[in-house]
């Protein structure tokens, strides 16, 4: 991505910008639309017409902020301090045999043994990017959907792993499911609404100031006005402020009570957690890249052993490679790289004889009830599964991509 705000802006907080610094130029025309009260906090806050943030928003001409490498011994990694990513976030790096050590829950650091030379901070997920842009931090972990809004496309934060497991959701356009919405079901018909226009644009709450604007400007959608909102989002159409709103959904339970719907084309992001890293932290800073390493190698063998199964089968043949070629016969038995097949010695009448091997594959755990299917169906007996806890390929992938994102 390679949007970018004028550097002056980058690591400002949107909260904090004043209609001196607009990131977003508050709109005359759609700021009649608003009741004195929401006009002034929309304008504190950050209020736009998509044609007012074509002019002040430089799509891929600014250069990444110098985010400076202050000398340190000890590498940061930043954990959400609150919020239903904190928990999940020390439970996957406990998964990974990281143990987070933290004294009592009011203390903002904390150390992982394991990594003698790396510190825990805990912080907001939104100062964890702010904190690896201005390179306070060096790792993070947080929801794609705030690394995306708060590091608004700079070029210094990469995605060393883009897929931790927890924390999905989608970042969506949601529109009242009656009155003028009634019939609306896609994003292009909510555009083609006679209602909009540059004196009464759409209006949109939502926290997603940088990433809201971006998508209804390349999706072409004029008449547009943003205001933003701390939360409970969903309130605003019914309350009057807002037409429609754009949000996280996850189960979409919220959306339903607020009589809410989301439309087609209306998903700007997907989202899970992510590990983050500050580019000039892993190239300038001692001891970050082994510790990357480390991390992403833990985190791959055991994110990739979560979703497998284990399974143990006994089946009759003549060899191995008659067994092997009726297993393989199967779309889902072929496992990592084959099946492992081990004869069974069985002693009848003083004698030693091999009558069945002993096949050991790994299975998806949402197969495994197809795969067990299968196995019978080529004259496997006596399954046994057991849980997978860490599968350590050869190389992690994600650690070439990595190295060849940073051009080493
Ligand atoms: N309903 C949800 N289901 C799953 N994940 C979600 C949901 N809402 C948010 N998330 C993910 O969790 C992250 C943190 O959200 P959370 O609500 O815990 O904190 P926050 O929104 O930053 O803080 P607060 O809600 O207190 O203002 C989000 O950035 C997103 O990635
Ligand atoms: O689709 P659902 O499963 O219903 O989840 C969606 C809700 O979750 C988040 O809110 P959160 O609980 O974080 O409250 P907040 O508005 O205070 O941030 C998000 O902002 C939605 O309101
Ligand atoms: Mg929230």
């Amino acid at each position: 991505m390679s949007i970018l705000l004028p550097t002056n802006l980058q690591q400002r907080p949107c909260h904090s910008l004043s209609p001196t610094t607009p990131l977003i130029s508050p709109s005359p025309s759609s700021s009649a639309f608003f009741s004195p009260a929401t006009r002034r906090r929309c304008v504190r806050f950050v209020t736009s017409s998509v044609a007012s943030l074509q002019s002040s928003v430089a799509i891929g001409s600014a250069p990444a902020p110098a985010a400076v490498v202050v000398e340190r011994d000890q590498i940061r990694l930043g954990l959400p301090s609150k919020g239903r990513m904190a928990a999940d976030a020390i439970d996957l790096l406990k998964d990974c045999q990281l143990f987070v050590k933290q004294v009592n829950p009011r203390q903002y650091v904390a150390q992982i043994p394991q990594l003698p030379n790396t510190e825990v901070w805990f912080q907001r997920p939104k100062d964890i990017v702010r904190k690896l842009l201005s390179g306070d931090l060096d790792l993070g972990i947080v929801g794609l959907d705030t690394l995306s809004e708060f590091g608004q496309g700079n070029e210094d934060l990469i995605i060393v792993h883009e897929a931790l497991n927890f924390g999905d959701c989608h970042l969506s356009i949601a529109i009242p499911n009656y009155g003028i919405f009634e019939n609306i079901n896609s994003l292009k018909e909510l555009a083609q609404m006679p209602q909009w226009s540059e004196e009464r644009p759409l209006r949109v709450a939502t926290g997603f100031t940088y990433l809201g604007p971006k998508f209804m400007k390349e999706n072409g959608i004029k008449h547009v006005a943003f205001s933003t909102a701390d939360g409970a989002l969903e309130a605003a159409p019914a309350m009057g402020i807002a037409d429609a709103i754009l949000d996280l959904v996850s189960s979409g339970t919220t959306l339903k009570e607020n009589n809410l719907k989301e439309i087609e084309g209306g998903v700007v992001l997907e989202s899970q957690a992510v590990l983050a890293a500050s580019r000039r932290a892993l190239t300038d800073r001692k001891g970050a890249l082994n510790t990357v390493h480390e991390i992403l190698e833990r985190l791959e063998a055991h994110l990739k052993a979560d979703g497998q199964f284990t399974v143990v089968a006994n089946m009759r043949g003549n060899s191995a490679q008659e067994v092997a070629e009726r297993v393989l016969s199967q779309p889902l038995l072929s496992g990592l790289q084959g099946p492992t097949i081990s004869p069974v010695y069985c002693k009848q009448d003083g004698k030693v004889s091999i009558d069945y091997y002993a096949i050991v594959i790994c299975v998806p755990k949402k197969a495994l009830y197809e795969s067990v299917k299968q196995l019978r169906a080529v004259g496997g007996s006596g399954v046994l599964v057991s849980p997978l806890t860490y599968i350590f390929d050869e190389e992690t992938p994600r650690w070439g991509q990595l190295l060849r994102n940073l051009k080493l």
